[in-house]
Order: C-alpha cells, then structure tokens, then sequence
C-alpha cells in the first residue's frame, strides 16, 4: 500500500490515485503577500467539548486522536465555510529532523511538525460521504514551531508508549483539543484537498498563521512512533508529509491584513 517510502511515497500515488495530479490538490506553499485579503471572511468559530474525545490510533501513517461525532457539540463555524462542520480527528505530519516536517509551508519555510483538525459538513450523513464532496471537509492546519515544551501537547505525547506499533489504538478521553490553538486564529484559506490517498478533492484548508510551540525532545517522541506493525521489521514513522503541490491559479486568502 501507500505510504511515504522511495517506491510507494507521494511521487508514487499518482499510479493508484489519479487525482494527485488534479486541480485542487494539497499542501501549497503558501506565499503571504500573494494572499488576497478579504473583509468578508467571519472569524473562525471553534467549540470543542473535551468529552467527546475517544481515543487515540496508530493508522501507519500517522497517529490520530477521535472525536464521537454523533452530535454538535465539537464544531467549527464561521470563517470560510457555512454551515455547521463537526470535529471527527485530528493527526499530525512531521520530519526525522526539525529542518523539515510541515506539509504547508510559508515562502518555502517548512516547519518540523504540523497539525490536523479535520472537520466533516453535516449537510451530508457522516464522515465517509462528506469526505467525497467538494464542501465535505474543512481540516484547521496549525504549524509547530521549535520553541519551550507545550504542556499541552505533553498529555498527547505521553499516550504514544501506547500505540508505537501500526494497528495500535488505546483509550484516551477528556481532551481539550481547543489547548492545542494559539491565541490568534487569523488564517489563510484555500480549496484543496486531503493530503494522503485517496487525495480526495474535498477540503476547505483553513492554516492558522500563528504557530504552536514543541521541544526538541517532544519531536523525539513522535518520531519513536513506528510505521510497521508489531511483528514487521520496524521503521521509525517519519516525514510523513506530502510536500506542496501546484496552485493551478487558486486564489488563497487572507482573514487578516
Ligand atoms: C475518505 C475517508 C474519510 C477521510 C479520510 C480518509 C482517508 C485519509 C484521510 C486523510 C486525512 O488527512 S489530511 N492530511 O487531513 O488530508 C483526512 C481525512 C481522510 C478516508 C477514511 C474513511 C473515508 O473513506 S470512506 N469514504 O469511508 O471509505
Ligand atoms: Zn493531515
């Protein structure tokens, strides 16, 4: 299957995966002064209930932690999008090195980590449909930055032990996942696409300008994650980004001046 090696990475998914090649891929290198700001976009609207968190998985590609999605308490609203989108996972992309790890990246700038939120639009059944629908996602992009240790990324980091191996998943609950945001929610907004196969061309991209902070030695933990399963020989689960793709003449704008 797919994956982020020399024979089956993202210069590979092409052969299964048509789309890769399509108008409306992700990431982009996002250049700010060629971003178009626009006055109408509304502030984005967060609200994370802690409760509905479920629990953390290894999937092989990267590590997610899931939301219950059966009601609307853990929503975004407002920014770009309309209507109502419900949190379901967020997942992280990051480098063997801190030189590199970020699938976004700012005038070429990549940073060692970055993380996912991704939201589905309740005007479709659930997750699965929306996924295949050009307004079926809006997934929140938020850069790390090396910096002091974030004590809220620590409670994360602490269940990895847990789930080092692909297939793994254990419980996790109670989690604010509101603690991960910086203060400013000012972003940068495009139509794109998922980042990983099946590449599909439904993503309403919102990336925060204003980065988190991570350690040194927290980036250690994420890449002690493996991308094998228990009894394979063991690979250390790293650089599982995809780097930017074409614009093909998307706009990308700006909330902010
Ligand atoms: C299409 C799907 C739902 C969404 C989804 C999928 C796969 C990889 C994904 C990667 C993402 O990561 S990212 N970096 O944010 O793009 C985000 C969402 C992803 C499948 C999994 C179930 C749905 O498939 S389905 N229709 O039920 O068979
Ligand atoms: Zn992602």
């Amino acid at each position: 299957g797919w994956g982020y090696g020399r024979t089956n990475g993202p210069a590979n998914w092409v052969e299964e995966f048509p789309v890769a090649n399509g108008p409306r891929q992700s990431p982009i290198n996002i250049v700010p002064n060629e971003a178009q700001y626009d006055s109408s976009l509304k502030p984005l609207r967060l609200k994370y209930d802690p409760s509905n968190t479920m629990g953390i998985l290894n999937n092989g590609h990267s590590f997610q932690v899931e939301f219950t999605d059966d009601t609307d308490s853990s929503t975004l609203t407002g920014g770009p999008v309309s209507g109502t989108y419900r949190l379901k996972q967020f997942h992280f992309h990051w480098g063997a090195s801190d030189d590199r790890g970020s699938e976004h990246t700012v005038n070429g700038i990549k940073f060692p980590c970055e993380l996912h939120l991704v939201h589905w639009n309740t005007k479709y059944p659930n997750f699965g449909e929306a996924a295949s629908e050009p307004d079926g996602l809006a997934v929140v992009g938020v850069f790390l930055k090396i910096g002091p240790a974030n004590p809220r990324l620590q409670k994360v980091l602490d269940a990895l032990d847990a789930i080092k191996a692909k297939g793994k998943e254990t419980t996790f609950s109670n989690f604010d996942a509101k603690t991960l945001l910086p203060p400013s929610l000012r972003y940068w907004t495009y139509e794109g696409s998922l980042t990983t196969p099946p590449l599909l061309e439904s993503v309403t991209w919102i990336v925060l300008k204003e980065p988190i902070s991570v350690s040194p030695a927290q980036m250690a933990i994420f890449r002690k994650l493996l991308f094998t399963e228990e009894e394979e020989v063991p690979y250390h689960m790293v650089d599982n980004f995809r780097p930017p793709q074409p614009l093909k003449g998307r706009e990308v704008r700006a909330s902010f001046k």
